[in-house]
């Protein structure tokens, strides 16, 4: 089960198949310690260039997920696959009716045992996903927590993913929300690029996500997985 394995996610990758890679450079995220490689992003993502990276992560022992942003890009035959729910989006379009649309297309093909759900909140008003899905990003530390209640308890939800994509984010916010999590996971994901940050947000969040990093400083990036690991982790350990 996906959402088995994910409970052992200390440090992932997250790697845009709308932007290029060199060889070498995806040897040394596939085999540097992360626990995963999540294939996604938000524009210009496409089946041709989702399929592509898959297949070049396939190439290595790591776990490979596909987080899907587009019904047109889902690549059959992934380890997992990550449907995104964006529960602070101003349109129902990115909580439900996406996702209603996909499972209506792909119905008895999907292999649910490897499908979870990220309860997104999504925090930087400037990042290309809040602007796509109208995310309501001006959040008190009592929102954040009660959309991890709602993602968690209501919603049963694995994991409650907070997402600064590109700026790195409120360390207070995201230990507010991990307080208030038992068993769901928290992600933290924004801007990690130094080692104070992914040891700070490691000591927060269940699971670190790096990804810009990879593209725009790739030594730090590798560093990044030891950043995380070495340090504990606040909460109390779940399995
Ligand atoms: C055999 C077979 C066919 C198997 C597959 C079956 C299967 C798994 C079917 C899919 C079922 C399903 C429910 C699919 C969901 C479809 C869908 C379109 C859902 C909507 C998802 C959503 C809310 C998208 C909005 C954008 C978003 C949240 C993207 C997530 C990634 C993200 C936040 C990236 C941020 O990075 P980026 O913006 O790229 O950062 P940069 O600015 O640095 O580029
Ligand atoms: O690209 P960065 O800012 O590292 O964010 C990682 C991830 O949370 C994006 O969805
Ligand atoms: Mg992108």
């Amino acid at each position: 089960m996906l959402t088995e394995r994910m409970k052992t996610w200390r440090h992932v990758f997250k790697l845009d198949p709308n932007r290029t890679l060199s060889e070498s450079a995806l040897e040394k995220v596939c085999t540097s310690g992360t626990d995963a490689v999540i294939v996604g992003g938000t524009d210009g993502v496409t089946y041709q260039n989702s399929r592509d990276l898959i297949e070049r992560v396939a190439e290595y022992p790591v776990e490979c997920v596909q987080e899907i942003s587009a019904e047109s890009a889902v690549v059959p035959g992934v380890d997992g696959y990550l449907i995104p729910v964006v529960l602070n989006s101003g349109s129902l379009r990115w909580v439900v009716e996406a996702q209603q649309r996909a499972i209506r297309k792909y119905g008895d093909w999907i292999p649910w045992q490897d499908v979870a759900a990220l309860g997104y909140v999504v925090l930087n008003p400037e990042s290309k996903v809040a602007r796509l899905t109208e995310s309501r990003t001006e959040l008190e530390t009592a929102d954040l927590t009660a959309y991890g209640r709602l993602a968690e308890s209501l919603f049963r939800m694995p994991a409650l993913y907070v997402e600064y994509s590109g700026v790195y984010g409120d360390e207070r916010m995201v230990r507010a929300a991990r307080r208030v999590l038992e068993n769901a996971r928290l992600f933290y994901g924004g801007g990690i690029s130094r080692e104070d940050q992914a040891r700070a947000m490691g000591r927060e969040a269940d699971t670190v996500v790096v990804g810009n990093l990879v593209y725009q400083n790739p030594e730090a990036a590798l560093e990044s997985v030891r950043w995380v690991k070495e340090t504990e982790a606040n909460g109390v350990s779940r399995d």
